[in-house]
């Protein structure tokens, strides 16, 4: 058995529903399981959680079954975290008394480092004695993952945490699951239905479709795929990671080393060698034969195209890559004119335009 990785095999069959997965998923960092509704994300996160009892089925986490032919633990022997969309505080009690009573709940001795390590992640140490009812939905669901936290868990489990809050508030609580994502060393299984969000935070896609896993694998892998739902909708984007190298005051710029190239992006307050995750929609890059001398356009990335695939009567979605070993996935979107005036065929080499790059942390 793996002690690195989730191991999960489920079975289940409702009347009008069947799940069935196979899953082997990294042990630490975040996956999202992402699918439509009603594809089972959460029916397979309460299987995981022992929410949900069947007789045959597999769970290991890093090296510990927690289900097989002869275990199962129940909920409350699982050491795990659970994030539900809306956070289920008790009224009565402070946003510290939630917090211990979600420790004292699990019959954990109170450890009052890993609380304050919780709470000082999630940013909520001056709103400690605050009942829920004088917290905002952000904040109220900040309070719920720093209780999930608190029992120091060895999974956390969030469901659609952020579907319940507005956008303002959804880009309040952002940053908090982004510093979740480097500090912990728990996996954490996210569902999300929002592209957007999966960008920003996950390292590895589940997608889901009708209760079966669809394809799985690194973000930047499955957002590139042509054959995805991610890189046919009108968002389509690469995700690129890369190293804050230099900034340049004078311009107002900051130079990014992306795996085997360079991006220039607008100043990022960010300290030098730090990694961002930026984003690069595919109608934001253009195609050219050669290397365009004079361009108002910053980035110009030799690429090669792998892969074309016509989306829209006068569109084709370009599967490129970049950089050393070409390792580094791109899209571009294009009209089917230019893709046959140029000529444009799988195996070429070509110049891509990048007009602009949205930093996503
Ligand atoms: N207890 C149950 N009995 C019968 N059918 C169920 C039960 N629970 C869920 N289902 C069905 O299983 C399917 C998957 O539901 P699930 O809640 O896992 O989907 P989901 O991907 O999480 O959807 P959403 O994004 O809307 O939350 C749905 O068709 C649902 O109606």
């Amino acid at each position: 058995m793996k002690t690195d990785h989730i191991q999960a095999r489920f079975q289940l069959d409702y009347p009008e529903f069947t799940l069935n997965v196979d899953l082997e998923l990294p042990g630490r960092g975040v996956t999202a399981l992402f699918g439509h509704s009603g594809s089972g994300k959460t029916t397979l996160l309460r299987l995981i959680a022992g929410l949900i009892r069947i007789q045959d089925g597999r769970l290991s986490v890093n090296g510990e079954v927690w289900q097989d032919d002869r275990i199962f633990l129940p909920t409350h022997k699982r050491p795990l975290g659970y994030v539900f969309q809306e956070a289920s505080l008790f009224p009565h009690l402070t946003a510290r008394g939630n917090l211990e009573y979600g420790m004292k709940r699990v019959g954990n001795a109170m450890d009052g480092a890993a609380l304050e390590q919780a709470v000082a992640l999630l940013g909520i140490g001056h709103l400690l004695d605050r009942r829920p009812h004088q917290l905002s939905g952000g904040e109220r669901q900040r309070v719920a993952i720093a209780r999930a936290l608190a029992v120091q868990p060895r999974l956390l489990l969030m469901d659609e945490p952020l579907a319940a809050l507005d956008l303002k508030r959804k880009q309040e609580i952002l940053p908090y699951l982004e510093r979740l994502h480097d500090a912990l060393e728990i996996p954490v299984l996210y569902v999300s239905h929002s592209p957007d969000e999966v960008a920003r935070l996950a390292d590895t896609v589940v997608l889901m479709e009708q209760g079966r896993v669809r394809a799985q694998g690194a973000v930047n892998e499955l957002f590139s795929r042509l054959d995805l739902a991610f890189a046919q909708d009108q968002e389509a984007s690469a995700i690129i990671e890369g190293v804050v190298l230099s900034h340049d005051d004078d311009y107002a710029l900051t130079r990014l080393e992306i795996q085997g190239g360079h991006l220039s992006v607008a100043r990022l307050n960010r300290d030098i060698h730090e990694l961002v995750r930026v984003r690069i929609h595919a109608r934001d890059v253009s195609l050219a034969l050669d290397e365009p001398g004079a361009s108002s356009i910053l980035n110009i990335l030799p690429a090669r195209i792998l892969e074309m695939r016509e989306i829209e009567q006068a569109q084709v979605l370009v599967k490129l890559c970049t950089g050393a070993g070409e390792k580094t996935p791109l899209l571009a979107r294009i009209t089917r004119h230019s893709r046959d005036r140029l000529r444009l065929h799988e195996g070429q080499s070509v110049f891509a335009q990048v007009k602009a790059v949205a930093l996503m942390d």
